[in-house]
């Protein structure tokens, strides 16, 4: 695959309309658990058009599943009635995180699952223990070789599990697990996220029954089998907060359209406001806009509807550019201030300490050259660069597109300065 470079330039503030994409955290597990239906055609609305789920359809087909994309009406259509091979190929799986959300459809669906590692962002240690411990309880088996997952079914009765924190792919395995497995399953220290219910609604309208999602206890009464459905995939609010923070960032005004995400803002709706962001619901559309200052803020990322990891980096490039210093904790995943060090590159001021990050605003960015570690590094320096002197040049822009769609039409629509390349594959003889 050939390199990917963004260019940014600051070009004022930026205003307009942009559409927020559908949600790669919702629309990942469910393409994963549609394998679970034997028979029909499941199709899917507001699918993000994202590496993420590009690779999720190379991966349903690597297991027999018959996908049509059609990535300009954002829709799939899966006939899962085909699926057979219960292999997940690692050169697929090692692609993307939500590989992990094909385990439980396939292990039903097949007797067995031999899976050969997930990929996705590098933050630190990411566990998948309590998602192997739940199965077990649900009576499968799993034998590990080299780094490859064999799991495979016995006599399944459902269980009171339980999860040591609300794992969000953890819960959705457990859900889509539980879903055909006789008898009431709990999952007691269940995820909240707005993804889990909104999969949870997806597993209802394909016939199963739950109770309980968006609360700490959810409750499973297993059916005989699933059917395919027709569902719309609910907006992606990662996507929807970091749009807000360009307008924020940029002194703009931007109207977002695609579905109603303050809600599911949790507590970053409160920070944003805390810092100067405006975010007015007017009926369909949500505006966010900043006018005065960018104040300095306190955040401590948590479960939901606690502050979202995935919106720390993108919160990190906003700090830079208010007066005065803010506080950062990041308490989900250990490892998440790879943006720290790019960001320093464009003349930030950030203190890394453990667990916790000082930033201390407001710095002049100026352009250089930085590299998108991950997903959300990539494009919280997009952010940087809106309002950096001079270029900011983003290597590895790929990852920035595993999870959001169409970055450059639909900020350059707002009157950003931004461009792609694609660069010579130099992998390629
Ligand atoms: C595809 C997808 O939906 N990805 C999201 C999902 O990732 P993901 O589901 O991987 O995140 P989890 O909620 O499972 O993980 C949170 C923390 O729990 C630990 N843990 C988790 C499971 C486990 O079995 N053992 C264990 O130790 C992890 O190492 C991590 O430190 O939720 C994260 C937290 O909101 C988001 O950043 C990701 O964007
Ligand atoms: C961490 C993220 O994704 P993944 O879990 O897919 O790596 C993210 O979306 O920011």
């Amino acid at each position: 695959m050939p390199p990917i470079r963004y260019r940014v330039q600051a070009n004022g503030p930026l205003r307009g309309t942009a559409v927020i994409q559908g949600a790669k955290n919702a629309a990942l597990p469910m393409i994963g658990a549609a394998l679970l239906a034997s028979s029909g055609q499941t199709v899917l609305r507001n699918v993000p058009t994202i590496t993420d789920v590009a690779n999720a359809v190379e991966l349903a087909r690597a297991v027999g599943a018959h996908v049509e994309h059609h990535p300009a009406d954002r829709l799939l259509i899966i006939d899962a009635s085909t699926v057979t091979s219960p292999l997940l190929p690692g050169d697929l799986t090692r692609r993307f995180r939500g590989s992990v959300l094909f385990l439980s459809s396939l292990l039903y669906r097949c007797g067995e699952v031999i899976y050969e590692g997930a990929g996705g962002c590098n933050l630190g240690t990411r566990g998948l223990d309590w998602h192997y411990r739940g199965l077990v309880r649900l009576g499968a088996r799993i034998e590990e070789k080299a780094g490859t997952i064999h799991i495979t079914l016995g006599a399944t009765a459902a269980a009171d599990l339980y999860l040591d924190t609300p794992s969000h792919t953890g819960t959705e395995n457990l859900m889509i697990a539980a879903a055909t497995t006789p008898g009431r399953t709990v999952i007691e220290n269940a995820a909240l996220e707005p993804e889990v219910v909104d999969v949870a609604r997806f597993l209802t309208a394909m016939g199963a029954h739950i109770d309980g999602a968006g609360t700490g206890r959810i409750t499973v009464e297993g059916v005989d089998q699933l059917h395919a459905t027709d569902y719309t995939v609910m907006p992606d609010r990662i996507d929807a907060g970091v749009l807000c923070m360009a307008a924020g960032i940029t002194g703009g005004t931007v109207q977002l359209v695609g579905g109603d995400v303050l809600d599911a803002f949790g507590v970053a709706r409160h920070k944003l406001e805390q810092m100067g962001v405006t975010l007015r619901p007017e009926g369909a559309v949500t505006t966010a806009s900043r006018l005065g200052d960018l104040h300095p803020i306190n955040i401590i990322t948590d479960t939901h509807p606690g502050f979202a990891t995935d919106l720390q980096p993108p919160l990190m490039a906003l700090a830079t550019q208010a007066s005065g210093t803010s506080y950062i904790r990041e308490r989900i995943h250990d490892a998440r201030y790879a943006l720290a060090s790019e960001l320093t590159k464009l003349g930030a001021s950030i203190v890394i300490e453990g667990e916790r990050a000082t930033v201390i605003g407001a710095t002049e960015l100026r352009g250089d050259t930085v590299t998108a570690h991950d997903l959300r590094t990539g494009v919280s320096l997009i952010l940087a660069g809106l309002v950096a002197h001079g270029e900011t040049v983003i290597e590895n822009g790929r990852m920035i597109e595993r999870g959001h769609a169409d970055l450059v039409a639909r900020l350059r629509a707002l009157g950003a300065h931004i461009s792609r390349e694609e660069l010579p594959d130099t992998t390629r003889p």
